[in-house]
């Protein structure tokens, strides 16, 4: 772990990789203004990558792109941010995100295929638009941008692919359009794995419960508790972190993982393995957490500061 410090302010950065682990790599990240895919980018930067965050809305862009440099700054880091306005359902706009890219930058090492999402509906009311603006986002969306990254660099120079998918092992009521969506991501990363094995490309995917608080995430559903209703299904009796998220993404993208390929890991405090209602848990206190806030404040936001 390392932290740093700057004009004596503690700073709330940290990673549990070493410093400059990803010096002199280029990431694309979708959906890295916000949530997950912010704390993502976040770690990404600290730890030496240049990263470009991608998604529609220009103002959560250039939000989050000012809340992220000031973060860097303020920690002493430098590393490059770049913006770029993309709906990962258009596939020129995609296109030309990895175009952009590999001409500003000179390569692209690591995709992060995070932004996505849907909303909350039984599978008997949704209607075709709906079904299709969900699948559209979340799967075919990462097929567009594994496959213009495949093609316009990693092929020849190699990569590391990171997608995003969900707790949709066991089905997903009121989700039935993104749990099928993602169940597709699972199967086509590992189908990517396999083919693009031989062109030295890595693809892999997180699989996080139902639990990450943010506030985009929340106000997505119009409700800033629902995360918090997911801890009765959670053996850890506690929601995630985007930070628990992201370092499992940079473990993906490490060197560390040089031998995974077409897995998908699952970070969600055991629930999608926990689905027994007649024999639950005992009540307990919730698990330690892992995040850079947690290892300086001692009112954590959700369960206890971490040992580690
Ligand atoms: C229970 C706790 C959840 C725990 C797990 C959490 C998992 C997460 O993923 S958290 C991430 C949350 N963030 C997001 O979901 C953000 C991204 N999501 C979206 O932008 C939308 O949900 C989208 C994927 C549907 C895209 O929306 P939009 O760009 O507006 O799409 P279109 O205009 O092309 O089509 C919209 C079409 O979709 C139907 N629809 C959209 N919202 C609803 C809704 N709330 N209820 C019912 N139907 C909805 C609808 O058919 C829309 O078409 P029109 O009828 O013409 O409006
Ligand atoms: N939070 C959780 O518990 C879980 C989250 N996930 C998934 O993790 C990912 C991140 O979610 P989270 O951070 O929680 O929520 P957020 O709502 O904060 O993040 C969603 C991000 O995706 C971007 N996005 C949505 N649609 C598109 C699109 N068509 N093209 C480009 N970007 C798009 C959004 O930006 P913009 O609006 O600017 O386009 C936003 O930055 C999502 O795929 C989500 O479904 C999966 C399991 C659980």
């Amino acid at each position: 772990m390392s932290t740093s410090k700057s004009m004596g302010t503690p700073l709330h950065v940290s990673s549990v990789f070493r410093p400059g682990l990803f010096d002199d790599r280029v990431a694309i990240v979708t959906g890295g203004a916000t949530g997950i895919g912010k704390g993502i980018t976040k770690e990404l930067l600290f730890l030496g990558c240049t990263v470009v965050i991608a998604s529609r809305k220009a103002d959560r862009l250039s939000d989050g792109a000012k809340e992220i440099r000031d973060w860097l700054a303020n920690a002493g880091q430098k590393a490059t941010l770049h913006v770029v306005q993309c709906n990962v359902r258009k596939e020129d706009e995609v296109k030309s995100l990895i175009s952009t890219t590999v001409d500003r930058f000179g390569k692209l090492d690591f995709l992060i295929n995070n932004g996505g999402g849907q909303f909350l509906s039984s599978t008997a009311d949704i209607r075709l638009k709906g079904w299709n603006a969900v699948v559209e986002t979340n799967l075919t969306g990462t097929f567009l941008l594994c496959r213009e990254a495949y093609n316009q660099w990693m092929k020849d120079h190699g990569g590391a692919i990171v997608n995003m998918a969900m707790d949709m092992w066991k089905g997903y009521p009121y989700m039935g359009h993104s749990g099928a969506a993602r169940a597709g991501v699972v199967n086509l990363t590992k189908t990517l794995g396999v083919e693009w094995a031989q062109s030295n490309v890595r693809v892999n995917a997180v699989a996080p419960g139902s639990s990450i608080f943010s506030p985009t995430a929340a106000a997505n559903y119009g409700n800033a508790s629902i995360f918090d209703g997911a801890k009765v299904n959670i053996p850890m009796k506690r929601t995630g972190t985007v930070e628990e998220v992201s370092s499992a993404v940079c473990f993906l993208l490490s060197p560390g993982a040089a031998f995974i390929t077409g897995e998908t890991i699952r970070i969600d405090g055991g629930q999608s393995f926990y689905i027994t209602p007649n024999f639950r848990l005992p009540d307990s206190k919730p698990t330690d957490m892992y995040s850079w806030q947690s290892q300086f404040d001692k009112d954590a936001p959700h369960g206890s500061k971490s040992k580690l």
